[in-house]
């Protein structure tokens, strides 16, 4: 199936940069991280995509039997698809670096490898979220980790590892402030089944993948506590609106906000029943306990850590954002869902804008 007729970019430097790649780092065998090494070792048979992992016996399990035996287990790896442990032997000769990392592990994982990681090597961040303590976004966390200006671009967009495994038609936008590299990108990661835009708002494209999840987190509340499709369709709205507030101030342009990374991913992960982050709003809504929910679960949600995030990011915007802000009350245990549901509503009642 062909979704796409037009899957390299016009000034198709596509394939010579596929035919000039030898090999693809990827840190971070989760969920995404093995979607993304599937997808570019797709790309051409004999381009090597090795996955840092932390644990030998998940490598084994790869290079061995062509599966990551922790996360998409029922799916069979390309061959070209390996893995170790060791930084220096997966860094070696890589052309790209993709991160899969958890946002809240970036920092300490980026400067474990800053002395082996050249320089000149590009960094396409897939990670979704606000690093606590600070605020910041990859797009900052990597220069600070790394002591140094390194090439980046950040990837996003609506996008489920599992229907990307599937080979389902999936759009996604590659932003860079260097529009040379956001054009590499499309190269590297267009093909029948991945349409990729570009964009040079960096701040837009990841401040939206990062309060997303906050919001589906709240969609997940709203679906555990039955409170109906009325309900639902309101509160994404609000969401929407307020995730449009604070984004513009920060910076973003209305069209990311309206574009793949910001309604694009909204929609997926509110209404998505595989989105990480809306189960675990499900599983608070029906009265589990935040930690026990956490305790269940290897894979990670980030919209847990960027909630509390987003409360200083109100403060220092002066924006008002009565959902994605009782989210974080929600996780603190400051408010019961249901007392969330019932503040809200009895907001005042206001002008739309
Ligand atoms: N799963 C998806 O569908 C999807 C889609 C788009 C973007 N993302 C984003 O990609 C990022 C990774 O998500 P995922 O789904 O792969 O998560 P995951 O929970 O499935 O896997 C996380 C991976 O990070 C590794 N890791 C955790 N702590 C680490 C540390 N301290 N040092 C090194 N490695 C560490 C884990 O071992 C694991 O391999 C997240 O920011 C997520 O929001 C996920
Ligand atoms: O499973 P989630 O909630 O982390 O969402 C995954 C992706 O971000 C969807 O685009």
């Amino acid at each position: 199936m062909r979704w796409s007729r037009a899957w390299r970019t016009a000034e198709d430097n596509g394939a010579s940069l596929i035919g000039r790649l030898e090999k693809v780092v990827v840190f971070g065998g989760g969920s995404f991280g093995t979607a993304m090494a599937c997808a570019l070792a797709s790309q051409k048979s004999q381009l090597k995509v090795t996955l840092l992992l932390r644990d030998p016996y998940v490598c084994k399990g790869i290079n061995e039997r062509h599966v990551n035996t922790r996360y998409l287990k029922e799916y069979v790896l390309p061959s070209n698809v390996v893995a170790t442990t060791s930084s220096l032997e997966a860094i070696q000769g890589a052309q790209y670096a993709i991160h899969a990392v958890p946002v809240q592990h970036s920092r300490a994982f980026l400067k474990s490898i800053a002395d082996v990681l050249p320089p000149d090597v590009p960094i396409i961040s897939v990670s979704k979220g606000l690093e606590m303590g600070t605020g910041k976004m990859m797009s900052e966390v990597i220069p600070d980790a790394l002591g140094r200006r390194q090439p980046a671009a950040f990837l996003s967009g609506p996008s489920f590892a599992k229907e990307m495994m599937d080979l389902r038609p999936t759009g996604v936008v590659a932003a860079s402030k260097d529009k040379k590299l956001a054009r590499e990108m499309q190269s590297l990661f267009a093909s029948p089944y991945l349409r990729v835009n570009i964009t040079t708002d960096v701040t837009g494209v990841e401040i939206c993948g990062a309060l997303k999840n906050v919001l589906a987190l709240a969609a997940g509340i709203v679906e555990g506590l039955d409170l109906g499709n009325n309900a639902m369709a309101a509160l994404v709205a609000q969401g929407c609106a307020e995730i449009r507030w604070l984004a513009e101030k920060m910076g973003a342009k209305p069209a990311t906000v309206s574009g793949l990374s910001g309604l694009g991913d909204i929609m997926l992960t509110c209404y998505g029943s595989l989105s990480r982050n809306r189960s675990v709003g499900v599983r608070l809504g029906k009265g589990e306990a935040l930690a026990e929910i956490l305790a269940s679960s290897s894979q990670v949600a980030e919209g847990v850590a960027t909630a509390g995030v987003v409360v200083s990011l109100a403060r220092t915007y002066r924006v008002s954002l009565p959902v994605l802000t009782a989210v974080a009350q929600v996780l603190d245990g400051a408010l019961s869902p249901k007392e969330a549901v019932f503040e809200i509503m009895n907001l005042p009642q206001i002008e739309e804008s």
